[in-house]
């Protein structure tokens, strides 16, 4: 095991999504997608000049666009296209209100947009729905030094928010590979979990407030800079995680966390899964608190990015690989901590080997190895991507069924993910889409992910492409009553229709 000083304070991470969007510019569009999902429009209206001179007195000439719509109708995934005509770019919530109420009493469809790097199809059109951009209400409202309450625009991006809290000694607590390109908006809509859900739990803890717009222009003003407050039902839960299909979340306030002083990387080699799960246990007893991300790499996942992306990793030739990060008060505690947590796994040799480091660049080189294995997995030609929860002692043997199932059909199947969180992002490469590899792959993931009573969606949300799968973990009473829901707040279903529900 080679140690290293640990001297590191802060982590910068890589462009990811920028160099990704290079990559999917290059590569061409996919074939409609309401041919190979056998999609019906819905009953809404079609476009008219009228409708344009609307929107024009609403968002201005140069805010209404009409070409070059690819960037806004293609996925981060380039898994769903749709043929929207229109991209509308409020800067207001004022702009978002007049153009919903106006949408709403037309019956025109509207697909909210933000960062638009989902990656279930929630975020763009499916046919025609008019493309809301965020993109505008791009604003920091405040960052409170003291309290650590931090209020923006739903369009502001994720590391403009997180880079200017830690200015004030306080870090956004959420951390995503597309922080560069994500809007916090998009994030609280798909309750978007990340890195180190671990550390600081998804959004629905750390999100005080929301304002809402709803279908009908409504504007809901739920923003509220407290933790505590027992006044009835906590309707902003309705619009975290809902995907745009409730209502359009136009600001966000949420707790920010204070900035660690003292941040530990850990790259391990393990021999089984067994060790993997046990090494897990040890580092809750012995990092405690301070444990902050235990993310989880196959062979072939590390594979993918250190070929890719021609990366150095510190340690090879095992079947399996923890990231571990510490982030604490005092750097010369929490390398003592960590070396006692080491210093047990190897004796009782469930790690095998390893490198740990508190130096800032150093660390960015190991952490690139992990957020750089779903950009590397994409350029295999097609990849189906699950994102699902398990239980800890299943997590790992779906995978290992999946290579039996899918043999040669495709060219890689791994398992990574967020193992703190019992989360497994399971990536199943190949060539190309073809529908022998598509029925071997489904339903059966979500039938074995229901049977172990697993979630098919632990993070990315349901959107466009999961949505038929909704039933493997929701009851028929559950999706009973989330209809009842959407009728209730979105009448004439114009927002976000084709997602999550059918
Ligand atoms: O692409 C994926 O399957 C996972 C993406 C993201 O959630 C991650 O954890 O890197
Ligand atoms: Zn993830």
């Amino acid at each position: 095991m080679k140690k290293m000083s640990a001297t590191g304070l802060l982590k910068l991470r890589p462009n990811v999504v920028k160099s990704f969007f290079r990559t999917y510019k290059a590569s061409g569009i996919p074939e409609l997608t309401q041919v190979r999902h056998n999609v019906k429009r819905g009953n809404y209206a079609t476009l008219e000049g009228k409708d344009i001179a609307f929107f024009e007195s609403i968002v201005g000439k140069n805010h209404l666009v009409q070409d070059d719509l690819q960037g806004y109708n293609v996925d981060f995934m380039r898994s769903v296209r749709g043929s929207s005509q229109l991209v509308l770019r409020p800067s207001s919530t004022q702009e978002v209100s007049a153009i919903l109420k106006y949408c709403n009493e037309r019956k025109l469809a509207v697909c909210p947009q933000g960062g638009n790097t989902g990656l279930v199809g929630g975020s763009v059109p499916v046919c025609d729905e008019i493309v809301l951009s965020l993109a505008r209400l791009d604003k920091i409202l405040h960052i409170d030094e003291i309290t650590g309450i931090a209020a923006c625009e739903a369009g502001c991006i994720l590391e403009n928010l997180d880079l200017k809290a830690r200015e004030l000694g306080l870090v956004v607590p959420l951390d995503l590979g597309a922080k560069s390109s994500c809007h916090i908006g998009g994030n609280v809509s798909t309750n978007a979990g990340g890195l180190r859900v671990l550390r600081y739990g998804n959004l629905h803890g750390s999100v005080l407030g929301v304002e809402a717009v709803l279908a009908n222009g409504d504007v809901l003003d739920l923003m509220s800079d407290f933790k505590k407050d027992n006044t009835g039902y906590h309707l902003k839960h309705l619009f975290i995680g809902s995907e745009g299909t409730l209502g359009v979340v136009t600001k966000v306030s949420m707790l920010c966390a204070p900035q660690s002083q003292a941040q530990h990387v850990a790259f391990l080699g393990l021999s089984s899964f067994d060790d993997v799960l046990k090494t897990f246990r040890d580092s809750r007893q012995f990092l405690g608190e301070i444990l902050s991300s235990c993310e989880l790499i196959d062979a072939n996942s590390l594979d993918a990015s250190v070929n890719h992306f021609k990366l150095n990793s510190p340690i090879e030739g095992y079947p399996f690989y923890m990231l571990i990060e510490t982030s604490g008060s005092n750097a010369e505690h929490d390398m003592e901590k960590f070396n006692r947590f080491l210093e047990n796994g190897m004796e009782k040799g469930q790690i095998i080997d390893g490198t740990i480091t508190g130096e800032v660049g150093k660390m960015q080189e190991i952490w690139k190895l992990r957020e750089l294995v779903p950009v590397a997995l994409i350029e295999d030609g097609f990849c189906f991507k699950y994102d699902i929860s398990l239980p800890l002692r299943e997590f790992y043997h779906i995978v290992e069924v999946m290579q039996e199932r899918v043999g040669n059909l495709a060219t890689r199947v791994c398992g990574y993910g967020h193992l703190g969180d019992s989360n497994l992002h399971l990536n199943i490469c190949c060539q190309e889409f073809t529908q022998e590899i598509y029925k071997c792959i489904e339903p059966f993931v979500y039938e074995y992910t229901s049977q172990v009573k697993g979630s098919i969606s632990a993070e990315h949300g349901i959107g466009f492409l999961k949505k038929n799968y909704l039933k493997y973990s929701k009851s028929p009473a559950a999706i009973s009553k989330m209809r009842e829901l959407k009728q209730l707040l979105d009448p004439n279903s114009i927002l976000n229709p084709y997602k999550v529900l059918n």
